[in-house]
């Protein structure tokens, strides 16, 4: 059937679209990532400011996700802290995609790949990269889909399910309009995107041992690391 994005739906992909591209790591954070020496604590702590960057950009880019800030409160935290790891590896992935490049791609990847890491989430997490970097995401469809990971009913706390459901069903439909119409060759486009979801949950339980194996190394995070991941 003849598929057709709504004038509201469009509103809702440009007001999504915006914030995305808005909410950014100020640049002489991510500089940095290009111009400190290279040793596992110098990349740790260039990876920690980064991200402890990113998170913040992240608070900012959800609060204009039409909705959310109509949520209960207490939702919009436990939404924000059982996202933040799976946003972060989208962000992340879309800097490392040499489709996209980004002036960061080989010196983020060095940078993770020597930063104190067990080998044994190199393979999964790399993979999960190649996977991102083969769909050839749109802007659009990236933002969306973080926009939908964030809006994961089942999280942690979440006590208004069905009103967080509510949202990320409305997402969810304009990004499946979206796949139809950006990749008409490819019907399978959207599943493989959602198939991305799933895989991200998989990387989220690695990244909890990934940080008690940093942790029991005696790395630091910051506060807002430590809050938003419940680390000690
Ligand atoms: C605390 C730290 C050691 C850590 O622990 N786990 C992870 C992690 C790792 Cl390894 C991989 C995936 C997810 C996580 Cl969460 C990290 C580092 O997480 C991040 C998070 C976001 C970003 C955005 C970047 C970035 C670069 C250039 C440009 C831009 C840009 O947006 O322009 C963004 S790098 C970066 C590093």
């Amino acid at each position: 059937e003849k598929v057709e994005i709504t004038k509201e739906q469009r509103a809702l992909i440009k007001a999504i679209l915006d914030a995305y591209n808005r909410h950014q790591i100020p640049q002489d954070v991510t500089k940095k990532l290009l111009q400190e020496q290279y040793s596992a604590e110098e990349n740790f702590l260039l990876l920690t400011e980064v991200a402890t960057s990113q998170v913040q950009v992240l608070v900012e880019f959800t609060k204009n996700i039409p909705g959310f800030l109509s949520l209960d409160r207490e939702d919009q935290i436990a939404l924000l802290k059982g996202s933040a790891v799976e946003a972060m590896f989208l962000r992340s992935a879309q800097v490392l995609s040499k489709k996209m490049p980004s002036g960061y791609t080989e010196v983020l990847e060095e940078r993770i790949r020597k930063s104190g890491m067990s080998e044994e989430f190199m393979t999964p997490m790399f993979n999960f990269y190649k996977s991102i970097e083969e769909l050839h995401m749109t802007q659009e469809e990236q933002a969306l889909l973080t926009t939908i990971t964030i809006l994961t009913p089942d999280r942690p706390y979440v006590k208004s399910h069905e009103a967080v459901e509510r949202l990320q069903e409305t997402m969810l439909d304009v990004l499946r309009k979206l796949c139809v119409l950006q990749h008409p060759q490819e019907p399978q486009y959207f599943a493989r995107l959602l198939g991305r979801l799933t895989e991200l949950r998989t990387l989220h339980h690695y990244h909890v041992e990934m940080l008690t194996s940093w942790k029991t190394n005696d790395h630091k995070f910051t506060p807002l690391l430590c809050e938003i991941w419940d680390v000690q």
